[in-house]
């Protein structure tokens, strides 16, 4: 049926694969629209002629044309829906331009698919949920596959137990019943327990794979600044969109699937063993294997004419992620949307994101719809029907030395045994199914590995990425950054410095600059400059594309106190991590109580004593502080952190622009008491007395900067003295 088309995605429309939903057949689309031109109702028609025409038929032949007279009714009616999703589509498009949502609808990626690529990644998993042989979770299988024997045994039993309830009473013998009665009552409670085990041990293992899965995925995650790497580098070049999705939901769904097919591929295949074995001692093996030949058959056109669920399960779940970002961004943005008024805007975000999610669920259950009809055609009434010859014949063309009772009860047993396991067969084709939808989720977890796990990423898939500047980005990497020494004289250094931004634009070019302690940097320059981009690189966060970088060792919260610190960052808008006012100080270090008389200094420094005066003292705790402190008290907790660590080195990026400027003075005062030698990025030129150079960043494109000395405290307030050194100086 035509509503099924368009479901390439990919190609053209912008490479939008999840766009693919929403294109139609042209022949469905205009018949969809001569339909509600001419206001008819298709479901009525097919109903009316339906009923009339079989209306001297059976009662379930009448059912079944009203029935697919539904099913008609509800095809077209969604693609009458997809028009008016297609426009609100058009509008999304525009505002998700800025890159702000689905990397899948920017970027083509290789459909994930069930292959070489799929059956490498899954092994590699297999090894993080099962550590070893010896681990719980490798026990929890072998117990499982032991329930799973057993429970393909009860099966066995209970169709024995049906023949032989039916021999009782062709020969009515009473004994046979009351045997055949506590069978039935013994068979029924071993069963109730092996199901009950058996469900339970699926969900533990699912647990505990996803214990196992996510402790890595943090540990990768969280190493050497990972989060932001994958966050903001990979996930502009495309290799990762959604890492919160992906570690929340996506790691559990694929958790669950790889538990549901392990005992959802044993089961059948012992049932398929054990049946056939048995159906062989009564009518040999000939009528079986003509049966699972058929399968066999019908399983390879099924396959053939399977849609990519794989595929499509990977674009489900990246849609779902872009959903569930858009109400996260309106979580913490609340009180600018709510200051700007745009409820309505974001309502119509949310709603477009949530109508991607359910136009695409839609087009997938159509699929699944359709892909039915064949399977259980196929697998279930075609094969029952070749079914009954070959359990049939046996017993018509011989079994002589049989009395009739027993002939009635070995054909009951067998009846039961060939329909257990045409299931189990059928089970066992289906399991190809499930092994796509898998393939999806194995996608969604190995892009998210491959983003943060360095062994990985070579071994990403090739062809995944259409943005040339941001793989030029990540492969122009050429400049080194090294930890300076214990002997090194240079504080920090950039020699021939390079950088250029994750596009591709150059915005420094061959910087040399030294810092010695006690000098006090000031950085200018207009937006856009690269000014931050200099501390990104200085933190590791960016590579240089040239030249090298000398640096004082960055925090390092496992090493002791008085080590730990050479060089702290102090942000625009600070971190504020959920916990207690202490946690705020102390962070990234775990609380302790020990310095609470040093954290109430800082505080006081700062200004912020007024936040002492709830009974809770320090332990005054918020869910988000950032709601509840002021823009300026937000920068002042940033510098009282600053005051606790006390490292040599602290990178101010307008750490003070929301303060009083008469305040700033103390401020900056103070840190040089402290003996904290400050490299700063402002605005506000009047912060030139507290400095020793001024390195301007031109923001020309060409990468130019200028160095200029300061001169003395007194003077500072006036313009600067002479340009030591410039960009084109040095070149
Ligand atoms: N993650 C990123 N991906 C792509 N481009 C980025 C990224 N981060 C920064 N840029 C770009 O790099 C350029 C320099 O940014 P940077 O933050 O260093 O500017 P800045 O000089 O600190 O500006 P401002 O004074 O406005 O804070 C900008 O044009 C910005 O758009």
């Amino acid at each position: 049926m035509s509503v099924f088309a368009g479901v390439g995605g990919g190609g053209g429309g912008g490479g939008d694969a999840a766009m693919g939903v929403l294109r139609v057949h042209p022949v469905a689309w205009m018949l969809a629209r001569a339909v509600r031109q001419h206001h008819v109702d298709v479901g009525q028609v097919v109903r009316t002629v339906g009923s009339s025409y079989l209306r001297s038929s059976k009662w379930m032949t009448t059912l079944f044309a009203l029935g697919l007279g539904g099913l008609v009714q509800v095809s077209v009616t969604q693609i009458m829906q997809r028009e008016s999703r297609r426009k609100a589509e058009y509008e999304s498009r525009a505002a998700v331009s800025a890159g702000s949502t689905t990397s899948s609808s920017k970027l083509k990626k290789r459909a994930p698919a069930v292959d070489g690529i799929f059956l490498r990644r899954i092994l590699y998993i297999f090894k993080i949920v099962v550590p070893s042989w010896h681990s719980k979770e490798f026990f929890m299988l072998i117990v499982q596959f032991w329930f799973l024997v057993v429970r393909s045994l009860i099966s066995l039993r209970i169709a024995k137990i049906s023949g032989d309830a039916l021999s009782c009473i062709a020969t009515r013998s009473w004994q046979k019943f009351y045997e055949v009665l506590s069978d039935f009552f013994v068979s029924g409670v071993a069963a109730a327990i092996t199901n009950s085990g058996l469900k339970y041990l699926s969900n533990m293992v699912a647990t505990c794979f996803r214990r196992n899965l996510t402790r890595h995925v943090h540990d990768l995650y969280t190493l050497d600044r990972n989060y932001y790497k994958a966050a903001v580098l990979h996930a502009m070049q495309g290799h990762l969109d959604n890492a919160d999705q992906r570690i929340v939901a996506d790691l559990d769904d694929f958790c669950k699937m790889f538990s549901d097919l392990y005992s959802n591929t044993f089961k059948p295949l012992l049932d398929v063993i054990l049946c056939t074995s048995q159906m062989a001692r009564t009518i040999g093996s000939r009528g079986p294997v003509t049966l699972y030949f058929y399968f066999v058959l019908c399983g390879g056109v099924l396959r053939a004419i399977s849609p990519p669920f794989s595929k499509y399960i990977a674009i489900l779940k990246a849609l779902e992620g872009d959903f569930r970002r858009g109400h996260s961004r309106l979580i913490t943005h609340a009180e600018e949307v709510a200051f700007l008024n745009g409820s309505a805007r974001e309502k119509t975000l949310l709603n477009t994101a949530m109508e991607r999610v359910t136009a695409f669920s839609e087009k997938i259950h159509l699929l699944h719809l359709r892909q039915g009809l064949f399977d259980q055609y196929g697998l279930k009434y075609m094969a029952s029907m070749i079914g009954f010859p070959v359990m049939a014949l046996p017993f018509l063309m011989g079994l002589e030395d049989l009395t009739p009772a027993e002939a009635v009860s070995k054909y009951k047993t067998n009846d039961a045994l060939i329909q257990q396991a045409c299931r189990a067969v059928g089970d066992l084709i289906m399991v190809y199914k499930k092994v796509q939808t898998l393939s999806g989720y194995t996608a969604r977890v190995s892009e998210l590995l491959e983003a943060i796990e360095p062994e990985l990423q070579s071994r990403r898939p090739t062809g995944l990425i259409e943005n040339g500047a941001s793989s030029a980005f990540e492969n122009a990497g050429k400049g080194a950054l090294v930890e300076r020494g214990e002997e090194d004289d240079v504080f920090m250094q950039f020699e021939k410095v390079t950088i250029m931004s994750p596009d591709g634009r150059l915005l420094i070019r061959e910087l040399n600059l030294s810092i010695s302690p006690g000098q006090n940097v000031l950085i200018t320059g207009p937006n856009g400059a690269g000014k931050t981009s200099l501390f990104r690189v200085l933190a590791g966060l960016w590579q240089p594309s040239e030249g090298i970088v000398r640096r004082p060792r960055f925090l390092n919260p496992e090493l002791p106190m008085q080590e730990r610190s050479e060089i702290f960052y102090v942000p625009q808008k600070p971190y504020l991590v959920t916990g207690t006012l202490r946690d705020q100080i102390l962070y990234p270090l775990a609380p302790t109580l020990d310095t609470d008389d040093q954290v109430r200094e800082c505080l006081d420094r700062v200004g912020l004593t007024k936040l002492l005066t709830q009974p809770e003292g320090l332990d005054l705790a918020h869910l988000d502080w950032a709601d509840v402190l002021s823009g300026g008290e937000k920068q002042r907790v940033g510098l009282a952190r600053l005051y606790y660590h006390r490292p040599h080195f602290a990178i101010l990026d307008e750490a003070t622009s929301a303060i009083n400027a008469d305040e700033e003075g103390p401020f900056y005062e103070h840190l040089r008491t402290l003996g904290i030698t400050v490299f700063s990025i402002a605005h506000r030129l009047e912060l030139r007395r507290y400095h020793d150079f001024e390195l301007t960043i031109c923001g020309d494109g060409k990468g130019t900067w200028n160095l200029t000395e300061l001169p003395l405290v007194d003077s500072r307030a006036d313009s600067p003295s002479a340009v030591e050194q410039s960009s084109s100086l040095s070149t």
